[in-house]
């Protein structure tokens, strides 16, 4: 299979580029970069800082490429991928988007192309993440009613949402285990409210220094508390389930995948 990946430069597009290289089910067959930066044209091996070329080139406009290509690996911005989203559209392409941060209005136009398209939309491509959702769903169905849920992530200081897509998920993982609504539980922020809200999931972000990712989902009762932990010490973990779901997705019926269909976690 055919692959474009979307922002090679990036921490994601680099990683995508280096493990899907080395994948024998795969060939990139070219990368998309922002307009006017001086790499547009070189090889996708140098640009990712792999070192090494591999025949493929990065351009800027995806109208040019996409043809070639059987899926678009897209990682990047939210106001980026609604353009790849619309060229994978207007092409019949396959896109696996890990882009976070996305408006509702944003995430409705994934949902409406997935009708035309494949598409895997995973806020993390982590195996472990996801292994960590169903640990999610035991503790909520457990004893979520009778614990004060706290979902505390950490990124890096570049990060540009929060809070991340995977709390989101984390916590749509609780709600639903709760049979309720995120919308009416979730409490960002306690500035000027003291006292805990009965019932609520509070969201704290911190972004600090070269932080990877980390995750901890806290169930707080009286004289004990449970805590649910993940963390990445590096990107690799996503960028290889980035690239397990653009092999999945290879050949499929139009629709909107998760990482789940992908991963298997039963
Ligand atoms: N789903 C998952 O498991 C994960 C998701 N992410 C998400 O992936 C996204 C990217 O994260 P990072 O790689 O850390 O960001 P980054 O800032 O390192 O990379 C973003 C890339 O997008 C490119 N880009 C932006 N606008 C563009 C445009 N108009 N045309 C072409 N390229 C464009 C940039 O040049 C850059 O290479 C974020 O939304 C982040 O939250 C990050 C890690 C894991
Ligand atoms: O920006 C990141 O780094 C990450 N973003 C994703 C998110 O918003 O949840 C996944 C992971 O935490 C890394």
């Amino acid at each position: 299979m055919n692959i474009i990946i979307a922002g090679p430069r990036g921490k994601m597009g680099s990683l995508i580029t280096k493990i899907a290289s080395n994948r024998t089910d795969m060939k990139i067959v070219a990368g998309i970069g922002p307009e006017g930066r001086d790499y547009i044209g070189q090889d996708i091996g140098i640009v990712s800082g792999m070192g090494r070329a591999l025949n493929a080139i990065v351009v800027d406009d995806i109208k040019t490429v996409i043809n070639e290509s059987d899926v678009i690996i897209d990682y990047t911005t939210t106001e980026f991928s609604m353009e790849i989203l619309e060229a994978a559209l207007r092409s019949k392409k396959a896109v696996v988007c890990g882009t976070t941060g996305f408006s509702e209005e944003e995430f409705n136009r994934i949902k409406d192309a997935s009708k035309q398209i494949p598409i895997v939309y995973a806020a993390n491509s982590s195996r472990v993440v996801n292994l960590m959702y169903k640990l999610l769903k035991i503790a909520a169905e457990a004893i979520g009613n009778v614990s004060d849920i706290e979902i505390i992530e950490m990124h890096d200081r570049y990060k540009k949402d929060a809070p991340s897509g995977t709390s989101k998920e984390m916590g749509q993982v609780i709600a639903e285990a709760l049979n309720k609504e995120l919308k009416d539980i979730a409490v960002f922020g306690r500035e000027g409210k003291g006292e805990r809200v009965p019932g609520s999931i509070g969201y704290h972000s911190i972004r600090s220094g070269d932080i990877s990712s980390s995750h901890t989902v806290m169930f707080g009762l009286m004289g004990e508390r449970l805590e649910i932990t993940h963390h990445a010490y590096n990107w690799e973990c996503f960028a290889q389930g980035a690239c397990e779901a653009a092999a999945f997705l290879y050949g499929k019926e139009p629709g909107l995948y998760t990482i789940k269909d992908v991963l298997k976690i039963e």
